[in-house]
């Protein structure tokens, strides 16, 4: 094996490099007297990054670079680790050059700390997530993109993503679709799964801590393709398992709405409505922001070419859509999201990659549905027509289309209320929400850390009370939903040491 002596690193005087050629590695490795010096005062002030910085940039230009490895048999694990989360201080520089990094066997992609290395890291070390900048930039590598994410000065602003194309060489701006998270001082990014990165905001709000930029997920690759654009999204974490969206079509009239009602009006906690938009003009009673938001024909059109809606179709001669926003903020509010759209919708949303129960409701008959549009008294001649003719059409997709997962028919009221209920699981005891991890607080001064589907959220600065926990363990091995809409299945444990996230541990939510 060649060994090249690399000057740069000359100040480093413990520390050996030496460059394999034939393997494109550079192995790290340390002593005895390096390590008494490291292990007492923090790596920053002992080693000299910028001398690091030098020699890893002059490798990489010379296309020598892609990987390192810390080697030092005879060395404790933990003690490899603290060197790591040295190394990891230098992620911008990481992330640009697209290192690996392997620790104890294990391979770690750039950002990622062995935790399980590191039970008693309390002295304040960084684990390479942040950047720790002046603009607040993560830098993360996914395949052949470098996806840089923060940086906007002012906190009412939102999260900026720029992405680097390595392949064009050359910086993109991407379409970023769904609600976007508010700026903040300080965040940690971790690529999951390489098609959505991590984002666990610093000193926000409980319920806003944390979000996901999807980049790479089926719902991504599919907006790229229909707006031919490099396309990000935005999905924000929610606490718990949520259980999926209920989408009801059916023929106008035939009561869907009125089936809604008296789910919402008997389970307000549990159920939120997507409110949809639609050109069409209010009815009487009808208030705008609560049945509908109704809006200017150019205005919808203009969102809908902007990425802005989950579904949208034109029912009746109106158009009609769900926003993203509308299916947000119902799971915001850590309720189900009911939809009631019509059977084109169904089987977009059904293309879609939001998972739902899809219900379709069938009228005891065509003159039974005639009955109930004309006593309903809101429509003109012209219009119940239209619906009756459309509902022919409807109800031949509803029963042969095989979006549905369900079907009920809707002849006696209250006994398909009924069948409603027993479909969705409600009609034995219902579970009443209780004080959950939704109030849990994100310690304002944390590192972050990654073992395969944890992420360990270590409280640097622990308050004043001693007993308190400062370990907390974000478990993202059941993510369910994504964009557009929220991430729901997050999972926080309060755990006394980084062993515990491999053991049992308290669950908070
Ligand atoms: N099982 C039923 N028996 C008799 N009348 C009913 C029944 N279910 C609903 N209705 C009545 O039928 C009318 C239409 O119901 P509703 O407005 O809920 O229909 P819808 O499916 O939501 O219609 P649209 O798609 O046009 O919004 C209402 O006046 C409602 O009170
Ligand atoms: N595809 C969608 N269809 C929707 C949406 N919101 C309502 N609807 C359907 O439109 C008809 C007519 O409704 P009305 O309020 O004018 O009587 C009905 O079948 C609804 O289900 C939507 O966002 N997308």
């Amino acid at each position: 094996m060649d060994v090249e002596w690399m000057d740069g690193l000359k100040c480093m005087k413990n520390v050996l490099i030496m460059v394999s050629d034939s393997k494109l590695q550079i192995w790290v490795n340390y002593c005895a007297k390096c390590w008494d010096m490291f292990r007492d005062t923090s790596p920053k002030v002992r080693f000299d990054l910028r001398a690091i910085r030098k020699f890893l940039r002059f490798q990489s230009r010379r296309g020598k670079l892609n990987t390192i490895l810390l080697s030092s048999p005879s060395r404790p694990k933990k003690e490899k680790a603290k060197l790591f989360f040295f190394f990891a201080q230098s992620l911008e520089l990481a992330a640009l050059l697209r290192l690996k990094f392997r620790v104890a066997g294990r391979d770690f992609s750039m950002g990622e700390a062995p935790a399980f290395l590191v039970d008693d890291l309390h002295d304040g070390h960084v684990n390479g997530f942040d950047l720790k900048n002046e603009t607040s930039k993560t830098v993360t590598i996914v395949g052949d993109k470098k996806y840089v994410i923060g940086g906007a000065d002012d906190e009412t602003a939102s999260i900026e993503v720029q992405i680097f194309d390595h392949n064009l060489g050359e910086w993109v701006k991407p379409t970023v679709l769904g609600t976007k998270p508010l700026s903040c001082n300080c965040h940690s990014s971790v690529l999951l799964n390489n098609d959505r990165i991590l984002i666990i905001k610093k000193g926000s709000k409980p319920d806003d801590h944390v979000w996901f930029l999807e980049v790479d997920t089926p719902y991504v690759r599919q907006q790229k393709k229909a707006l031919g654009t490099e396309v990000v999204a935005w999905s924000k974490g929610v606490i718990g398992n949520a259980e999926k969206p209920i989408v009801i079509s059916g023929p106008s009239g035939v009561g869907k709405g009125t089936l809604i009602s008296m789910l919402m009006k008997e389970f307000p906690y549990m159920f939120g409505f997507s409110v949809s938009h639609t050109t069409r003009a209010p009815r009487g009673m009808e208030k705008d922001g609560v049945h509908y938001h109704f809006t200017e024909k150019s205005v919808m059109e203009k969102d809908i070419r902007d990425g802005k809606f989950l579904e949208f179709a034109s029912v009746h001669g109106n158009l009609y859509g769900t926003s993203v926003e509308a299916v947000e903020q119902v799971a915001d509010a850590g309720k189900r999201c009911i939809l009631d759209i019509d059977v084109q919708g169904a089987r977009s949303v059904k293309a879609s990659s939001l998972e739902a129960i899809f219900i379709f409701i069938c009228p005891p008959s065509m003159e039974e549905l005639e009955k109930r549009l004309r006593d309903r008294g809101t429509e003109t001649e012209e219009q119940i027509l239209k619906r009756l003719r459309n509902a022919k059409a409807e109800i031949e997709q509803g029963k042969s289309s095989g979006i549905f997962d369900f079907i009920l028919y809707n002849d006696n009221l209250e006994e398909c209320y009924q069948s409603l209920k027993k479909l969705l699981g409600l009609n034995g005891h219902v579970i009443v929400p209780t004080k959950s991890a939704r109030e849990l607080n994100i310690p304002m001064d944390h590192s972050v850390s990654k073992v395969d589907d944890k992420i360990i959220i270590n409280n640097i600065s622990p308050g004043p009370e001693k007993e308190s926990k400062n370990l907390i363990m974000l478990d993202v091995s059941d993510l369910k939903g994504g964009a557009p809409g929220r991430t729901r299945g997050l999972n926080f444990h309060a755990i006394h040491s980084f062993s515990d996230c491999l053991n049992g541990m308290d669950q908070l939510s």
